[in-house]
């Protein structure tokens, strides 16, 4: 079996935050771009929703076939409806309670990542760029995703190390004590700085001759920070509960 630790998925959960941050950079480069997510922009045929989640469907679909959810660390969009699979079946490591698969916040993912995340670091404007926008969000959105659902392999992890502590809690399901046990606020602020710290490092210009140019970043740290802080970790933390409170127990 594989040998997932604390330390394991905290230091994937640090790997993950380069892929948020430069999702964040690359987003930021188009403007807010509203037709992307305007229903009556689209007149696709055979098609009623926003043209993001025309992509979003059509690719997911193509990434379902190519295997992409055969791995519990990926959690579809729009999970109705994907076509299986059509490559050889990889055995990814049974790591999680069967319950696992049926924990998805991504409805949750969705409507935060456009209600709150998106116009709080993308500049205001249309530049006619929205195919180019919704790819840019598509992979924003996995890997945002793929963050929080990410909390099922941490709270797995935190369960069998001390399974004496949580299984009277999810027996009676008590919510707040959960939430209390798998919190750990000093871990919570090292993230939110260093979030705010890589954003400066990976979004500042680059310029040969002495070095960088002050002042300007791709992407606002302070942003970054805010968005880790009042989503992400949370959802993170929110993945982590459910995911507990339908394990199963012995
Ligand atoms: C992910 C963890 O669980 C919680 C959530 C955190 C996060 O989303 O960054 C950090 C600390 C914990 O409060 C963890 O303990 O590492």
């Amino acid at each position: 079996e594989y040998n997932y630790t604390l330390d394991s998925a905290r230091a994937s959960l640090v790997r993950q935050e380069d892929s948020i941050i430069f999702g964040l950079i690359e987003r930021a480069r188009f403007p807010f771009n509203s037709p992307t997510y305007n229903q009556t922009y689209t007149s696709i045929p055979q098609f009623h929703g926003t043209f993001l989640e025309f992509l979003v469907r059509n690719t997911e679909a193509i990434q379902a076939k190519a295997g992409r959810y055969n791995n519990p660390e990926e959690n579809p969009f729009f999970p109705k409806d994907l076509p299986p699979s059509v490559v050889p079946h990889y055995h990814f490591p049974q790591f999680l309670d069967s319950a696992a698969a049926k924990i998805n916040l991504n409805e949750v993912v969705w409507k935060t990542y456009l209600d709150e995340l998106l116009p709080m670091f993308v500049a205001t404007g249309d530049d006619g760029n929205y195919a180019q926008t919704a790819a840019t969000d598509l992979s924003l959105l996995q890997a945002v995703s793929r963050r929080i659902h990410y909390g099922k392999f941490v709270a797995e992890v935190k369960f069998r190390g001390s399974p004496k502590d949580y299984e009277p809690l999810i027996r009676s399901k008590d919510r707040t004590a959960l939430m209390k046990l798998l919190t750990d606020v000093s871990v919570e602020k090292m993230v939110v700085k260093r979030v705010n710290k890589k954003a400066m490092v990976f979004g500042q210009e680059v310029s040969l001759d002495g070095g960088v140019k002050g002042g300007k970043y791709k992407v606002d740290p302070s942003v970054v920070s805010l968005l880790y802080q009042k989503w992400i970790i949370p959802l993170t933390k929110n993945v982590q509960l459910e995911y507990l409170l339908s394990r199963s127990l012995h």
